[in-house]
Parts: structure tokens; C-alpha cells; sequence
């Protein structure tokens, strides 16, 4: 859907994106970076309203800098900022904007009508968008992205601004824009957590460069993993110390504490197993009650995205510190906010 090879764009005093090679498929991929990380820019070249500096860039196979104005009858675009005319309703923009693509005026007002329905506004769609809610004016700005039933869209930062509520009411949105239509998605966040319960795949960027690109699942599913609590005993005094040595003596691979452990109410008691088969299982409980302890919990865990990053930050800084070259970018994280999304 989506390939580019390569692709810079330098201001005079800003690298806004550096030799960024992606290649995303269909489905809905999210695009994550802090504030600043090139990730505007990047959707402004891929519409074919900015030039790159070099590099080349292809959208539903069709050239950015020959076929900007094909690509932009294909794709929707939901830009960042406040754009909205206050003075007009919903239904009146929204119907301008499929004229605008070329829709005729009957087809123009039905597309219209649905797609507000879709996203969410009902009568509310008659009434001049200046006294609607931020998150009303976001529903607003998707539903112009999508009038056109578009192949794609870009949706630029559509969480901004809106409430925990209102934030996952977009992000079910957003996936039902895949599901119930089938237009592939590229939506853009500086919050990792949200995008990991919308997205099938993830781009990460910081400072305009690549840093990783993977399916949501490889980053979750390669490092599932099982959360073991243990009660002590008079036997074993410190039953989760004991039950750790036992498991690492049987061959398993046991951590304990640190990054993970937020979320439980005694994290120092928390193991976390490494779930190879499904014969774990079995010999965490008959390990546990071998030391005659008892299981408090044993729960399967999938790690978040944001936590798999700074496993990878960690280890990139540690080899980046052994070799001298502990730099700008080289294992820079992507600076986001956290793994929960709130
Ligand atoms: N027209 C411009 N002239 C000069 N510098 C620019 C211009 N547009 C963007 N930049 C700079 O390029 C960098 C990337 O900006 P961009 O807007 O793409 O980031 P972003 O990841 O979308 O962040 P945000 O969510 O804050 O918009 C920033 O340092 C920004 O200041």
C-alpha cells in the first residue's frame, strides 16, 4: 500500500525525516513517534502536498511526485489541527468536501448521511460545528476523510485532545473503518499503548528515522510469558526466592521484578516464567507444590509494546555503552507515552 525507499525531507535547520525505508501492507498500521519525530511531514509527502528532499515514495503503487492529485482522490486524510469552519453543520461540510472528490450532489448528501451515522452523529449533524465537543469536531474531520470511500486513509493524530472514554470510542471507530469497509488505515499517535489494541501492524520513528517495524503480534506473542505469585511457608520463608532457584534448576527461564511488574500488589513476589510450551504449565504447579507452597496466581501475560521497546532500548544502550558510541539516535526509544494510552 504504502513503500518508500529511503525518503528524507531536511528543513533548513531541521532533519524532519532521515532515509526512512517502510513498506505497509493493507490492514490498519499505526505510525508512532514522539511530538516531532517526522510523522506530519511524512503523511504530507505521502499525499503529494510537500516534496521530499530525496528518497522515493509510492501509495497504492501510484508515484508521489508525478501522482499526487490520483493518490489524494484514493486516500482520505483526517489532518491534526482544527480545521473546521465553525459557522456550518456537519452535514453541510461534510456534504461540500464529496463534492469537492467529485461525488455528485444526490450521492454526495447520502455518503453523507451515512457516514456521520458511522462515526457517530445523529441530529447533532445540523447544528453549526463551533459549539460542538473536541471529541464531536474529530468524528467530524474522520467522517470527510471517509466520504469518498476512499482505498486508504491517513488519520493524523485522531486521539488528540479527547478524554479516556472519548479516546477508546476512536479507537473502535477506527478499527470498524477496516472491518465493516475494508479502507486500510495509517494512523499516527505519540501514545504506543492505544495503537497496540487498534493496529495489526506498527511503524515506529523518532527523529525521522526508522526504528522498528514489525506486526503488532510479534512484538506482543514472541514474549508471552507467565506471571507466577507463590505464598511463603515456615519451610521456605521467602517461597517466591525458593520457587525461582527450583524453576531455574528444572530448566526454565524465571526473571523476577522490574520492568512489568507495575500492576500487581506485591511486585517483588511476582516470577515471570518464559511460556516455551504448554508444558510449563505443569511443571510450575507440581514445582510449587513440591516446596509445598501455595499458587497465589498464574496468569498468562503478553507484554506490552512499550515494554518490548525498552527491553530493546536497554540493550541497545548497554551494547552502545561497550562500544564508545553511546550517540544521538542509536538506541533512542521511541520517547512515547507510556503503555497504557492514558
Ligand atoms: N514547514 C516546516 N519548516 C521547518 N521545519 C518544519 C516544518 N514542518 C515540520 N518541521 C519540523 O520537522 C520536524 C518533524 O515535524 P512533524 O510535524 O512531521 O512531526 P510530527 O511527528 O508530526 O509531530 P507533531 O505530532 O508534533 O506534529 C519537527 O522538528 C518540525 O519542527
Amino acid at each position: 500500500m504504502i513503500v518508500t525507499e529511503s525518503l528524507s525531507k531536511r528543513y533548513p535547520r531541521v532533519t524532519a525525516l532521515d532515509r526512512l525505508s517502510v513498506d505497509i501492507a493493507p490492514g490498519v498500521t499505526g505510525l508512532v513517534g514522539a511530538n516531532g519525530a517526522g510523522k506530519s511531514t511524512l503523511i504530507k509527502i505521502l499525499l503529494g502536498l510537500a516534496p521530499a528532499t530525496e528518497g522515493t515514495a509510492h501509495v497504492l503503487g501510484l508515484d508521489v511526485t508525478k501522482d499526487g492529485g490520483t493518490i489524494r482522490e484514493r486516500v482520505g486524510y483526517m489532518p491534526e489541527h482544527d480545521c473546521l469552519p465553525p459557522d456550518v453543520s456537519a452535514t453541510e461540510f461534510v456534504v461540500h468536501m464529496a463534492r469537492m472528490s467529485g461525488l455528485p450532489p444526490t450521492a454526495a448528501r447520502e455518503r453523507t448521511a451515512d457516514t456521520l451515522r458511522h462515526v457517530g452523529l445523529y441530529e447533532e449533524r445540523y447544528r453549526p460545528i463551533g459549539g460542538y465537543s473536541t471529541g464531536m469536531k474529530q468524528r467530524v474531520k474522520l467522517a470527510q476523510a471517509l466520504v469518498h470511500d476512499p482505498q486508504l486513509v491517513f488519520l493524523d493524530e485522531p486521539t488528540n485532545g479527547l478524554d479516556p472514554v472519548g479516546r477508546d470510542e476512536m479507537l473502535g471507530l477506527i478499527r470498524r473503518v477496516h472491518t465493516d469497509f475494508g479502507i486500510s488505515v495509517l494512523v499516527t499517535s505519540h501514545l504506543l499503548g492505544e495503537l497496540e489494541r487498534t493496529c495489526d501492524h506498527v511503524v515506529v520513528i523518532d527523529g525521522g528515522k526508522l526504528l522498528r517495524s514489525s506486526s503488532t503480534d510479534e512484538f506482543t506473542k514472541a514474549t508471552a510469558s507467565l506471571a507466577v505469585e507463590v505464598t511463603d511457608t515456615d519451610a521456605h520463608p521467602d517461597g517466591t526466592e525458593a520457587l525461582r532457584a527450583a524453576l531455574a534448576a528444572a530448566g526454565a527461564v524465571v526473571s523476577a521484578g522490574g520492568p512489568g511488574t507495575e500492576g500487581f500488589a506485591s511486585p517483588g513476589h511476582v516470577l515471570f516464567v518464559e511460556a516455551a510450551g504448554e508444558q510449563i504449565y505443569d511443571v510450575v504447579r507440581d514445582t510449587v507444590a513440591g516446596l509445598g507452597l501455595g499458587l497465589v496466581r498464574m496468569e498468562q501475560r503478553r507484554h506490552q509494546i512499550a515494554e518490548v521497546f525498552r527491553d530493546a532500548d536497554a540493550r541497545t544502550g548497554a551494547q552502545a555503552e561497550g562500544s564508545g558510541t553511546a550517540g544521538q539516535d542509536a538506541g533512542r526509544p521511541a520517547p512515547v507515552g507510556g503503555g497504557n494510552g492514558a
